[in-house]
């Protein structure tokens, strides 16, 4: 099938990459010509493991290309996919100028029938409206679908190939019989495809990612209860998980969800709901309970220090939202390094992938370098944010060594304390004394 994939981002490239694979012809098109010369200079501008590589396998396939013409990728293609951004506007809506902007570019390069697919998350209406822009400038027909993605970063691959669900909604069977055809290949197993009406596709996006918010401050809340109770929420964790119902995922405790899409979508979820004359109340808590959880590992190191922390030195291990990405948004690792910038810190901090991302916000408030242990030299504290594989099993007596005074700030519950306080360090996790 020959697609236009609008939008190069973690979405559009993976998705693009992934529908080329299964032997489609995919122009992948987006406004930022930066990044499509880049990309067709062979570099993938995002970090996302094994991207590089199908990028490459299907780019010399000649079934994969890169351009800035929107307009010549649209009239060529039988399935367009809006996969632009949807960042939060200042009321917390969810921004949709992008994705109306394409739609307006759509309508305007019409030659024929079209499957419009929005992969964008985007409120419920969304298509109504993107179908009401294109039918303004064209007479061909076209349908209109809602095909929400549930990839998530770092696996991104795995989960587009592999999917455990496709959801394709739309009111037009055309277009719903074409998407069904796409996607047939990826699902071969079992019927993963739900099809449903636009609106129930829209919202089942946004339900998905809140339950999964939902659970995790859930567990972030518990877990200060467990601190102040003395019980360990690892073990409860493990125990809660067990039961089938519940299942073991996402319930793990740490300092508060980022990346570029909980936290957006729960704002807009809250704001459609209010629209609406809703209050979506379990929402507003699972919102309200993450923005104080950004600041935990902040006030525990505060608290160490009897709240001083001029003249300290704090390690930050770990700046991506979670471990394989160098994505930073909203990741709890900015909202620690300003807590602790504030109360007059040192900061040092590492990752893996994601210092150059990071660079332009702190400048040279924050001292970054390039290896892990580096991060621990003179400190008096050492904060772990994400849980890069590197950081699961260090060598705590070299730490011990190169640290001023041995404190850590385990944000992910991932090392063990009896061990750590046997070797001499003064340690805290989240919900675990
Ligand atoms: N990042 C993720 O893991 C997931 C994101 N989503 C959703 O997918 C959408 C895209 O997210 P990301 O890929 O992370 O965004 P992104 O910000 O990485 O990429 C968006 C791309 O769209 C391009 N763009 C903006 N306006 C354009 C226009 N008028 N014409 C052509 N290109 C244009 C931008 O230049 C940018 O390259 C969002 O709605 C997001 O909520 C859904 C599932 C997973
Ligand atoms: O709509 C989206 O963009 C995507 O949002 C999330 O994917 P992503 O944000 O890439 O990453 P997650 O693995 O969900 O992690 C989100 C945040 O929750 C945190 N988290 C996750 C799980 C957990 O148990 N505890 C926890 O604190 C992570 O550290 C991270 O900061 C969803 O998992 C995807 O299904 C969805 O498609």
């Amino acid at each position: 099938m020959q697609l236009a994939v609008i939008g190069t981002g973690y979405v559009g490239l993976v998705a693009g990459a992934g529908f080329a694979d299964f032997g489609n012809d995919v122009a992948c098109v987006d406004v930022d010509e930066g990044k499509i010369a880049r990309l067709l200079r062979g570099e993938v501008p995002i970090y996302e493991p094994g991207l590089d590589t199908l990028i490459a396998k299907n780019t010399k396939a000649g079934r994969l290309s890169f351009s800035t013409d929107v307009a010549g990728a649209i009239r060529n293609a039988e399935v367009v996919f809006i996969a632009v951004g949807t960042p939060s506007a200042a009321d917390g809506s969810a921004d949709l100028s992008a994705v109306y902007a394409v739609a307006e570019t759509i309508g305007k390069n019409m030659n024929g029938f079209k499957v419009v697919a929005t992969k964008s998350t985007v409120p419920v209406g969304t298509a109504d409206q993107v179908e009401a822009i294109i039918a303004r400038h064209t007479t061909h027909p076209f349908g209109v679908a809602s095909n929400p993605e549930f990839l998530k970063e770092g696996d991104a691959i795995n989960d587009f190939m592999k999917p455990d669900r496709v959801v394709i909604g739309s009111n037009n069977t055309r277009a719903l019989e074409v998407l069904r055809s796409l996607y047939d290949p990826f699902v071969r197993t079992s019927d993963r495809i739900h099809a449903m009406g636009a609106r129930s596709a829209e919202l089942t996006k946004y339900a998905s990612n809140a339950l999964l918010a939902t659970r995790i401050s859930f567990m972030n809340d518990l877990a200060l209860l467990a601190e102040k109770l003395g019980a360990d929420i690892d073990r409860v964790r493990k125990a809660v998980g067990a039961d089938p119902r519940i299942g073991p995922k996402f319930l793990f405790p740490g300092p508060g969800f980022g990346g570029s899409c909980f936290p957006k979508d729960i704002s807009a979820l809250i704001h459609t709901a209010h629209a609406m004359g809703h209050d979506l109340e379990v929402v507003r808590a699972v919102e309200e309970v993450n923005k104080r959880q950004k600041h935990v590992l902040g006030s525990k190191v505060k608290q160490h220090f009897d709240g001083a922390l001029a003249g300290r030195v704090v390690g930050v291990w770990g700046l991506a939202f979670k471990p394989q990405t160098d994505d930073i948004r909203e990741s709890p690792a900015l909202t620690l390094i300003e807590d602790l910038l504030e109360a007059g810190a040192t900061v040092r901090a590492h990752d893996p992938q994601a210092i150059e991302n990071v660079r332009p916000l702190f400048g040279d408030r924050v001292t970054y370098v390039d290896t892990m242990y580096t991060a621990a030299e003179g400190a008096d504290a050492l904060a772990l944010v994400t849980e890069w594989h590197e950081y699961r099993r260090p060598d705590f007596h070299r730490i011990k060594r190169l640290m001023r005074t041995p404190s850590l700030f385990d944000g992910r519950n991932i090392w063990d304390p009896e061990d750590l306080r046997a070797l001499g360090f003064w340690y805290t996790g989240i919900g675990r004394g």
